[in-house]
């Protein structure tokens, strides 16, 4: 591993050398990089009726930005989530929208979560054989194994009809609790020392409740706990084509790809620090702020402390502060302001309001702070990652598990993205690249 390690280190430089492009070039050909315009619009590169994200309206005949709004297959996820009370639990009604694009009668309801709830188990000995074996503090990784690994039990893996499809996306969904809750009691059994529990899921109850209940030794949560993480997991289904995971699903699914292999692509993709695993990266960072900060209330001292994070000298040295920014929204995003209203309500309930205030000024001094010191042209302000981890924590769950729960909700649109590409776009994505390699031999 050593001699690895130093002959990589050492070949760094050269890589370096010969990779670099000189970044006029992308101006000079018209590229788009990150395949958005210089404005930060996205290149346009499909048609979905799944989702749309707003973040810019017209007025007095300009585009202005405005605050972001999420639909779900023609509704605004606000009020999805506000229909449905204080204590219905709705990601199975939501899941259904978003896989067949209409809500479902009451009967229909009732047969999807018969449905999840008959599919929400793992083949024999799954858990000791895969689960258990290379348990791992990433649980994104051990749930990507697992995914490719069910592959191998599925008489029909590689057929990629509508409707197979649709029966092992739906597949999917159902185990995906499974896959993340017991890769971290494995994980927190041979690699922290814990004792290890493992409780079988319950078809009578919903996602969120399975989640919390196969997380704890004594299988008990309350309904606002319950509640809490099922409207965390309805912001989280779904959001367009074009986000990092879902490209990555349409890309992978156009290329012929089976389910498993589709669905581990998009995995990979959403844990990245950029995209879902944000999530884990804010409390990493808001943790080594409280480190570093002795005055939460003391508006100065953060900021000098944010503007060395964002001068790359202390934290993660990367220059970002997580959980700011988004490609698409500006003024807002609407899945942080629905968070926000249960930040506050359970950071009183748990007497967690010195870090509630902590967040709440970064929350207002960060986009401030990136906004001078970067080159943005759009508005930078929280993102759904922001408080998720702080809600999260709050409700007693561990943070390996925060980008698996994101996840456990993203299937979902992922899917629907998956049927959609399988049933409208019969055409191999295949974006072009400049070539601006120098040649050296003559032909
Ligand atoms: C579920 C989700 O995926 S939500 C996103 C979760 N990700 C994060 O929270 C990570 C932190 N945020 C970011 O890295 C970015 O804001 C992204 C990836 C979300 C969006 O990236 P982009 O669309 O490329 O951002 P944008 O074009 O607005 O960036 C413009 C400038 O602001 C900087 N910037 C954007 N966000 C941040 C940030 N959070 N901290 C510091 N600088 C930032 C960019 O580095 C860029 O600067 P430069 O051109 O001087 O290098
Ligand atoms: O749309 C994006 O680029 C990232 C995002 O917020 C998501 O996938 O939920």
């Amino acid at each position: 591993m050593k001699r690895m390690n130093d002959y990589a280190v050492q070949n760094e430089a050269i890589c370096r050398k010969n990779d670099h492009i000189d970044p006029r070039l992308y101006e000079e050909f018209g590229v788009n990089r990150g395949l958005r315009d210089e404005n930060g619009k996205g290149v346009l590169t499909g048609l979905t009726k799944i989702s749309r994200i707003v973040s810019s309206c017209v007025k007095d005949g300009e585009k202005v930005p405005c605050d972001g709004e999420l639909w779900y297959r023609g509704y605004k996820v606000e009020k999805l989530i506000g229909n449905l009370g204080e204590e219905q639990l709705g990601f199975e009604k939501i899941a259904y929208l978003l896989l067949m694009g209409e809500l479902p009668s009451e009967d229909e309801e009732k047969k999807f979560r018969e449905v999840i709830g008959t599919c929400r188990t793992l083949p024999t000995n799954f858990t000791r054989d895969v689960i258990m074996k290379a348990p791992s503090e990433d649980i994104m990784n051990s749930m990507t194994r697992s995914i490719l690994t069910l592959a191998a039990y599925d008489k029909k893996a590689k057929d990629i009809s509508v409707s197979n499809s649709l029966r092992q996306c739906i597949q999917l969904i159902s185990e995906f609790p499974l896959l993340a809750v017991y890769a971290y009691h494995a994980y927190n059994h041979y690699e922290k020392n814990q004792s290890m529990y493992i409780h079988n899921p319950d078809p009578k109850l919903s996602t969120a409740e399975n989640l919390l209940m196969m997380l704890r030794h004594d299988q008990k949560y309350t309904p606002v706990e319950a509640k809490v993480l099922d409207t965390s997991l309805i912001l989280h289904m779904e959001h367009g084509g074009g986000n990092n995971s879902t490209f990555t699903t349409r890309v992978v699914t156009s290329s012929g790809s089976d389910t498993y292999s589709t669905i581990a692509a998009a995995m990979s993709s959403l844990k990245g620090s950029k995209h879902g695993g944000a999530n884990i990266k804010v409390v990493e960072m808001m943790d080594n702020i409280r480190e570093n900060v002795k005055d939460f209330s003391d508006k100065e001292e953060i900021s000098a402390y944010l503007m060395k994070i964002i001068d790359k000298q202390v934290f993660d040295k990367k220059g970002l502060i997580y959980g700011m920014g988004h490609a698409v929204y500006t003024l807002s995003d609407p899945r942080e302001r629905v968070f926000k209203k249960y930040v506050e309500a359970l950071a009183r309930e748990k007497g967690r309001e010195r870090d509630l205030q902590l967040y709440e000024n970064v929350e207002v001094i960060a986009p401030k702070l990136i906004a001078e010191n970067r080159n943005t042209i759009k508005r930078v302000s929280p993102n759904v990652d922001f408080y998720s981890g702080f809600v999260y924590d709050m409700l007693g769950i561990p943070r390996e598990l925060y980008t698996a729960i994101f996840a456990v909700a993203r299937v979902v649109g992922w899917s629907a993205h998956r049927m959609e590409e399988l049933i409208c776009t019969d055409k191999i994505i295949r974006p072009a690249y400049m070539s601006v390699m120098e040649e050296k031999e003559k032909c």
